[in-house]
């Protein structure tokens, strides 16, 4: 145990957390439980990877050379797993989260302890974010769920280099009490109460971290990069708050942050997919040579279609798309230019403060009549 991780094991001290998923997240976030004091029970969906986290206190598919806590175990029984769990993490890819919720239900019937959401996508079928399928599945009170997202790279963690995270639910006591556990001399957890925009951020970060790993197979350098990290915030924050959520949101961790952090990192499964696309490699090839969850690729329709219906451009987005489906040669994505139109546009957004259609009007338009009904409807996630 490092000096970081010892000073801060009171934090949550015996809390009993089950995490579900024992992947390179899910893995990493029970080491940061742990560290932060928690007796933590993984569930593996195969029993020998259950073993060698219980056993061996590895998990050397996906974190080679990582010690483990002696606060960990594991196994592949998911009653096991959730016996007695006080909070409850799930790590699974997004769109095999409903089918394991279903199996959860009758196992989480009589608790009434907070799920947490550590995924980045959307459901391709629905279009809904996760907690929205937590919500659905376990038809429980939405002030139970929360979500964690910032720019946490599982590798860099495990490593127990410093990072942060925002907790989000719609209950403040609900993320207050996931983020004092979520705490550990090297994992630092911010709170607040905009499920939608944290959820979001760590969704739509992704899809712009496979452009830029196209752009960096295809050999472009920083000006393309930086451009279209630039561009693809407006379009995240459009995209975000046209659907409810609050813009500051997408200029925290949980937006920019991870934005950073994925579109930079040679460890990030998107910006690898996105790679393999700009070298030249057709979706089904990508999706072979991928060995772990690049949630960009499953979550880019459902987002463009979110993005119609709320009419939000998003021509990164779009072109990304383009790409994968075969019909836009990768050396021709651009940090786009938002239309094919010649007329000149404000730098901010095509659909805030230059434009006057967009999200940020529409956003404001909804607070005002909000507050004009005294708060009642106001959204809620
Ligand atoms: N890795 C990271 O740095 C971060 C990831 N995330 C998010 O965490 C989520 C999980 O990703 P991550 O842990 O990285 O993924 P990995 O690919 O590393 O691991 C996936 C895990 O899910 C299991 N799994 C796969 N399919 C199913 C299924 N149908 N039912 C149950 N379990 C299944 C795998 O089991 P098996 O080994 O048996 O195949 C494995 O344990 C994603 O939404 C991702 O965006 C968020 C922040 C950081
Ligand atoms: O979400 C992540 C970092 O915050 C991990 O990104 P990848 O899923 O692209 O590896």
């Amino acid at each position: 145990m490092t000096r970081r991780t010892a000073l801060s094991r009171r934090e949550a001290s015996g809390l009993r957390v089950a995490v579900i998923g024992a992947g390179s997240w899910g893995t990493t976030f029970g080491k940061i439980l742990a560290d932060g004091g928690a007796q933590v029970t993984m569930w593996a969906r195969r029993p020998e990877l259950a073993q060698e986290i219980a056993e061996a206190k590895r998990n050397s598919q996906y974190l080679p050379g990582i010690n483990l806590p002696r606060a960990m175990t594991a196994t592949h029984q998911l009653a096991l797993a959730l016996d007695g769990a006080e909070q409850v993490y799930l790590s699974v890819p997004s769109q095999s989260l409903r089918e394991n919720l279903k199996a959860l239900r009758p196992l989480l019937a009589d608790s009434e302890a907070p799920v947490v959401s550590l995924m980045k996508g959307v459901e391709r079928r629905t279009g809904l974010r996760m907690s929205q399928v937590i919500e659905q599945e376990l038809r429980c009170d939405p002030d139970r769920i929360a979500v964690a997202s910032g720019p946490n790279l599982a590798l860099e963690i495990a490593r127990e280099q410093p990072t942060a995270a925002v907790i989000a639910s719609n209950s403040q006591e609900t993320a207050d009490a996931v983020a004092r556990a979520a705490r550990n001399g090297y994992f630092r957890s911010f709170v607040n109460t905009d499920v939608i925009g944290t959820e979001f951020g760590g969704v739509l970060k992704n899809l712009i971290a496979v452009a830029i790993g196209i752009v960096d197979g295809v050999g472009y350098g920083e000006n393309t990069k930086a451009s279209i990290i630039t561009r693809g915030l407006v379009e995240m924050t459009d995209f975000a708050v046209a659907n409810g959520a609050q813009p500051e949101t997408l200029q925290g961790l949980a937006g920019l942050g991870d934005l950073i952090a994925t579109c930079q990192s040679p460890l990030s499964r998107n910006n690898t997919a996105g790679r393999l696309l700009g070298q030249g490699y057709g979706y089904q090839d990508v999706v072979k040579q991928m060995q772990q969850t690049a949630e960009g690729l499953a979550s880019l329709a459902p987002v463009l279609q979110l993005a119609r219906a709320a009419g939000v451009e998003m021509p990164i987005v779009e072109q990304v798309k383009m790409v994968l489906d075969g019909t836009m040669d990768p050396r021709d994505i651009a940090p786009h230019l938002t239309t094919d139109d010649d007329t000149p546009q404000g730098e901010r957004t095509q659909n805030g403060q230059a434009g006057s259609g967009g999200a940020l009007r529409r956003a404001f338009q909804r607070a005002f009549d909000q507050f004009r009904h005294g708060g009642r409807g106001a959204a809620r996630d």
